[in-house]
């Protein structure tokens, strides 16, 4: 039987920056990316922005049906704004959920000097509503200041230079109010996926439960609320940077059944000009810098992924094909040729 876990593991952030516990708390880390590429960070500092950005969430969604409409992701070729119930396919079906996107405030607006994929960044709709904007600056500022010092950490507790994943960064990172109303028993949530959008996912959950991880003997393991917490997971980009060392991790979220489920995802952003050719380069040498058993190392050789496919030019290309197939009314509208080819392909 394949080396595989039961549950997600916790790793204390304080004791991440203390220097007396450092060392142990980093080791707990390492255990966390190489096995199960899933992981609670308690203590962040964060719990109170965690808990007001949670208070507002049911009366951003309670928002007339016209004023969600009038920020839908429909009007933003860079899949910014507001999706409605079912307009979302993972896994070839629709997910029964809500939810606004956000990016990084302070984009420059795609110009034709600029490669295609660049329309991926690009400015917010916000839906009017008294704090919408605020709260999401607020909360996109203080993760991202989090997720900056949480990479660092990942280099640290792979024996990296702290900066090593820092020229990796891309300039939008993605913020995501999902809403998951209550649905018929075993109904899917979203499907099962695992993250593309950029190196790492800092996801706060409200108590309601429902989602879960693919352990590695195909068992779907469940990641229970920690109140406070935020569960991250590697995304497919950090998998390839790593040259497939540190796994992502495929999850699905099951629909509730007799309340809502309220999540806020913030998904760190990988550069999107990264080809595969600079990306094996790279990958390589790192792989080649992680103290770590032969047996990892060969595991890395082979990760089916899109941000691995020759089919696609470079990260922005392949994190601009999940988009479209993700949004396809977003993705017919703005891309309407790439939508025809992309829909036909499959991933090997
Ligand atoms: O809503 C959740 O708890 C998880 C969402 C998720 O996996 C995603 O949007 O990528
Ligand atoms: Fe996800």
């Amino acid at each position: 039987m394949v080396e595989t876990f039961s549950s997600v593991p916790k790793v204390d952030y304080s004791r991440l920056r203390h220097p007396a516990t450092k060392t142990a708390e980093l080791s707990n880390l390492r255990q966390a990316v190489f096995k199960v590429g899933f992981l609670y960070l308690t203590n962040t500092g964060l719990e109170d922005l965690i808990r007001r950005a949670h208070e507002a969430l049911p009366d951003l969604f309670a928002l007339p049906t016209e004023v969600k409409e009038d920020c839908n992701m429909i009007n933003s070729p860079s899949f910014l704004g507001y999706t409605r119930l079912g307009a979302e396919t993972t896994a070839a079906k629709t997910d029964l959920r809500e939810q606004f996107d956000f990016g990084t405030p302070g984009m420059t607006p795609w110009t034709s000097q600029d490669p295609f994929w660049q329309s991926l960044e690009g400015p917010n709709q916000y839906p009017k509503h008294p704090g919408a904007q605020s709260l999401v600056e607020e909360y996109i500022h203080n993760i991202d200041e989090l997720a900056q010092s949480f990479v660092h950490l990942v280099a640290e507790c792979l024996s990296l230079p702290t900066d090593t994943f820092d020229e990796f960064k891309g300039k939008m990172s993605r913020l995501k109010f999902v809403r998951y109303p209550p649905s018929a028993p075993k109904s899917q949530g979203v499907g099962p996926h695992k993250d593309s959008a950029g190196l790492f996912t800092f996801l706060s959950q409200d108590d309601s439960g429902g989602l879960q991880v693919l352990n590695k003997n195909g068992e779907w393991i469940d990641v229970p609320p920690v109140d406070g917490s935020l569960v991250i997971n590697i995304q497919q980009g950090f998998e390839a940077i790593t040259g497939g060392i540190c796994a992502a991790t495929t999850h699905r979220v099951i629909a509730p059944t007799s309340r809502t489920r309220y999540s806020i995802p913030y998904f760190l952003g990988v550069r999107l000009d990264l080809t595969l050719e600079k990306l094996k380069e790279s990958a390589a040498h790192i792989v080649s810098c992680i103290p770590t058993s032969g047996d990892e190392k060969k595991r890395a050789v082979d990760v089916p992924s899109e941000f691995l496919s020759p089919l696609y030019s470079c990260f922005g290309e392949a994190h601009l094909r999940n988009r479209i197939l993700s949004h396809p009314d977003v993705g017919q509208r703005w891309y309407p040729e790439l939508y025809s080819r992309y829909s036909k392909q499959t991933l090997k």
